[in-house]
């Protein structure tokens, strides 16, 4: 694809849709006030997000006040989760305390866990399973840093990643199984991967995918995340392998939120048309 080419729906063939989802993460921020404001916003936008599956990822403490609140087509998500099932670990919040209060999807492996908290993948392949157990939808985030991109070792580390958890992936699971590109260099930077940036990455994730089983890997929806915004997001999610995007500094407000959504709302719609 020529870079400086105008995006189209038409990129997107209708046969390979998959359901777009924006997902919020609003990472360490919020309050009570800031989500029932969002929610009572987000309320009066019902026909911007019917072509959408919004999910939003509060901290922990918000997530009973999410599930009372929320528009029953919001997912009610949280940001991580405890490797362990229960027991002597301080701190932590398990995938069945998570579930018992309504929790439905939760984020696992974000870079901002793996760097600050330093959780290796076989530490994020133990909180696939445990979220798995519980059959909350998991949303697997991969990406590699600015010196490894500069160094061409984006797909090594992509790879790496995704080994170790994708053998997890099965038929059963594929609808409530997502993998989040977030190129950490676009995180929270405004630097926004280009469109045929995140293509290449999310057409090799596929790939990888596709080499252990071919139906899973066009059943799985690939999220787009680093400084994904209005202004972007028909551009990133009309590429043919990007199922929609996870979206931090622009999930804030309701306002910029929905923006997003429609912009994948306009997306369907020319896509259904071409
Ligand atoms: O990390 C992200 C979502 O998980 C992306 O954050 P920003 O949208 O703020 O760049």
């Amino acid at each position: 694809m020529m870079l400086n080419q105008e995006p189209t729906a038409a990129q997107k063939p209708v046969t390979m849709m998959r359901k777009l989802m924006v997902a919020g993460n609003w990472k360490l921020n919020g309050s009570q006030v800031m989500l029932r404001q969002w929610l009572a916003d987000y309320a009066e936008s019902a026909a911007d997000r019917e072509a959408v599956e919004v999910a939003l990822c509060v901290p922990y403490v918000y997530v009973p006040v999410l599930k009372e609140l929320a528009a029953a087509d919001v997912t009610v998500g949280a940001q991580d989760l405890s490797a362990h099932e229960k027991g002597a670990h301080t701190g932590e919040v398990s995938a069945a305390m998570l579930k018992d209060v309504g929790a439905e999807l939760v984020l696992v492996g974000h870079s901002e866990r793996r760097q600050d908290h330093f959780e290796s993948d076989a530490l994020v392949r133990e909180k696939c399973q445990q979220a798995l157990s519980q059959n909350l939808t998991v949303v697997v985030c991969v990406g590699e840093s600015r010196q490894q991109r500069e160094t061409d070792k984006t797909f090594v580390v992509i790879k790496q990643q995704l080994d170790a958890f994708s053998d997890l992936i099965t038929a059963d699971n594929v609808g409530r199984f997502l993998v989040a590109y977030e190129p950490i260099w676009a995180i929270g930077t405004g630097l926004t991967a280009s469109a045929e940036q995140a293509q290449e990455v999310h057409q090799f994730i596929r790939s990888q995918l596709a080499a252990k089983d071919v139906t899973m890997a066009r059943q799985i929806r690939l999220l787009y995340g680093g400084s994904c915004k209005g202004s972007n997001a028909f551009e990133l999610f009309s590429m043919p392998d990007v199922d929609g995007g996870l979206i931090g500094g622009a999930s804030l407000t309701a306002e910029d939120f929905m923006a997003i959504c429609r912009e994948a709302k306009k997306l369907m719609n020319e896509t259904q048309s071409s």
